[in-house]
Order: C-alpha cells, then sequence, then structure tokens
C-alpha cells in the first residue's frame, strides 16, 4: 500500500448511518453494556461504524459502515469482519427480543464482496424458538438486487439473564 493511501485510509470522514422512516434508534448498550465494543466500540474508528434500529414489528436493523480496517480481498470486506458484525447483530437481535442468549452456531454464506468505505443495512427476523434455541436470520444488503452476505444463527438462552 502506497503512503497516499495510508493518509487516505486514515482520514476520519463522515458517515451517514441514519435510518429509513419508520425506523427508531435502539440504545443496545443500555440492554447489554459493553458487550458491543468488539464490533461497535469505536463509533468514529475506521474499523466499523455501526447503528441500530428496530421497525415497527421490532425487527432489529442496522447500518454499518465497513471502514479500511475491515479489508480483506483488496478493496473489499475480509470475511471475517463481515461474520463478527453477523455474530453481533444476529445475537443482539434476540436479546431485543427478549431472550438472554449467547451464540451457538452461526453461519455465514457470503454472496458477493462487500465493497469497503461503504454503508449498508443489515435486517433480521427471529424465525423460531424451540425451547432454550432462538433462530435468528439475517442478511447484509445495499439494495434488493445486491445481497452481501446471509446469516443463520442458532442462539441458546443462558440460564439466570
Ligand atoms: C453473559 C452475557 C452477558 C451479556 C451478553 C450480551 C450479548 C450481546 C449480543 C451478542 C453478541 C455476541 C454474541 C457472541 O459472540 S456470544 C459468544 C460466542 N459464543 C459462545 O462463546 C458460546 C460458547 N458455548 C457455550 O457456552 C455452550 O455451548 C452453550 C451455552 C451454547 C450451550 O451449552 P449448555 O450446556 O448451556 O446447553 P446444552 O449443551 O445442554 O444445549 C442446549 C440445547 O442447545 C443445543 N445446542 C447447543 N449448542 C449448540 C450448537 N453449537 N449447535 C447446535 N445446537 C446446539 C443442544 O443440542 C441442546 O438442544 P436440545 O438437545 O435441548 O434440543
Amino acid at each position: 500500500m502506497s503512503a497516499s493511501n495510508r493518509v487516505s485510509d486514515t482520514a476520519n470522514p463522515s458517515v451517514d448511518l441514519s435510518g429509513e422512516e419508520g425506523w427508531n434508534e435502539f440504545d443496545a448498550p443500555s440492554l447489554v453494556g459493553d458487550s458491543l465494543r468488539f464490533v461497535s466500540g469505536e463509533p468514529d474508528g475506521n474499523r466499523f461504524r455501526t447503528r441500530y434500529y428496530r421497525d415497527a414489528e421490532q425487527h432489529l436493523h442496522a447500518r454499518i459502515w465497513f471502514g479500511p480496517e475491515t479489508e480483506g480481498p483488496p478493496g473489499h470486506a475480509h470475511g471475517g469482519s463481515i461474520a463478527a458484525v453477523m455474530d453481533e447483530a444476529l445475537g443482539l437481535a434476540a436479546w431485543a427480543a427478549g431472550y438472554p442468549i449467547v451464540v451457538g452456531n452461526l453461519n455465514v454464506s457470503f454472496r458477493a464482496m462487500l465493497p469497503i468505505k461503504k454503508v449498508v443495512t443489515l435486517e433480521s427476523q427471529v424465525v423460531s424458538v424451540e425451547g432454550r434455541k432462538v433462530m435468528i436470520h439475517g442478511k447484509l444488503f445495499c439494495d434488493e438486487e445486491t445481497v452481501y452476505a446471509e446469516g443463520q444463527c442458532l442462539c441458546i438462552t443462558i440460564p439466570g439473564r
């Protein structure tokens, strides 16, 4: 990487994470404290910037900026960065729906390369609850034609929460 690229990568761009009409901002830290620091801990940083919302049906959505420090393949997000976002957001979706969980199993399908320095949308849905097993599905996309990743997340409720 050239020195000039490095300079532009460390600049602090302003990023628009605003939601859609009908979405209400969701105060995730008030629910789960510091547990979101790994992905969401640096709101002005160059890795991820995230903002969570819920719609009228209480489904969790997010606007997520994949910054230059998420890079894997040149110009595109590292698969692990996408998996980390899925882990946090789909786990949080279960918590937001009232299930205190940890993630037991997470499958991520990488459908298209995700350009860095781009804001994408995550949507999620609780698809089933059987005993302690809560299944959440989600996808990362920028429009109907462009889905970057899909996730299926099996969450297991933890006792005493
Ligand atoms: C402490 C929390 C603080 C706040 C956190 C805020 C989070 C914020 C948002 C989150 C962001 C971050 C999110 C994160 O990063 S969470 C961090 C990453 N996840 C972990 O570290 C979890 C590690 N694993 C465990 O702790 C245990 O294995 C758990 C608790 C998951 C289950 O062990 P436990 O001994 O308790 O239960 P059990 O073994 O009797 O199983 C019970 C049932 O579940 C089924 N099963 C279990 N595992 C799997 C599996 N892998 N695939 C398929 N099925 C599985 C099992 O068959 C059984 O089903 P059934 O036989 O009844 O039908």
